[in-house]
């Protein structure tokens, strides 16, 4: 049943990927994202390149730095870019209204540079991703190391349930160098005003509530595309 869900998954995570691909031109500054449905979108840029089409991109993670070069992606540093043209990246949970929760593969402060420096932010998922409120997947929130007990205490004083993401019995650590804590608000009724909150908790390098970050969001529901923007 896992097998048949994940191929269904996949098949939609894919065609939005080709969808969202169309949007790139010659000469755009190409913003990738992180995760198993950006690497669909990396995949289709790779089959444009062969076909002619001249990018660079900006990588969201040092995974996709490697992934987009093995697929012969020019890479420009992030940090020399004062805008992108376009980008395409993943989600794990987004709404009608353009919010988003990101982070499950930890690479939610390079993707937020990249969705805030990017012209065209373009989301792309499968149809398991929409949901009338965030919060059913927990918010990740990357913190700098030595404030991530102060952390903890905020974000349960802001009513959350931390809990700091560990992978192979080992804390996880971001391409940056810090902890990630999930935290469990429950369902959120004001997403603007929870990032806020968090925004002004010392400590907090990025958390992955998305906010007013997106131009269109392309989700594929079996052989349907539907466009959120
Ligand atoms: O940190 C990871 C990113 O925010 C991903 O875009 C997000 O977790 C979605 O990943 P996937 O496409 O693998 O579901």
């Amino acid at each position: 049943m896992e097998a048949i869900d994940k191929s269904k998954k996949d098949a939609e995570k894919l065609a939005a990927a080709k969808e969202a691909v169309k949007f790139v031109r010659n000469h755009d500054v190409v913003g990738l994202g992180t995760g198993s449905t950006a690497t669909f979108a990396i995949k289709e840029l790779a089959e444009r390149i062969k076909d002619g089409l001249e990018i660079k991109a900006a990588a969201s993670s040092i995974k996709t730095e490697e992934l987009a070069i093995s697929f012969g992606i020019p890479i420009l540093p992030l940090e020399t870019l004062g805008t992108i043209d376009i980008s395409i990246d993943g989600a794990d949970e987004f709404t009608e209204t353009l919010n988003l929760i990101k982070g499950g593969g930890g690479a939610l402060f390079r993707e937020k540079i990249i969705a805030s420096l990017s012209k065209n932010a373009i989301i792309i998922t499968d149809s398991s991703k929409k949901v009338n409120l965030l919060g059913a997947f927990t918010v990740p929130i990357e913190v700098i190391p030595l404030a991530y007990q102060y952390v903890f205490n905020k974000i349960e004083e802001l009513g959350g349930k931390a809990t700091l993401r560990v992978k192979e019995s080992q804390k996880f650590i971001t391409d940056n160098g810090n902890y990630i804590i999930d935290a469990d608000f429950g369902l959120i009724n004001e997403p603007a005003q929870l990032a806020s909150q968090l925004n002004q908790i010392d400590g907090i390098l990025a958390h992955g509530l998305f906010i007013n970050l997106t131009a269109k969001i392309i989700m594929a529901k079996g052989d349907h595309i539907l466009t959120f923007q």
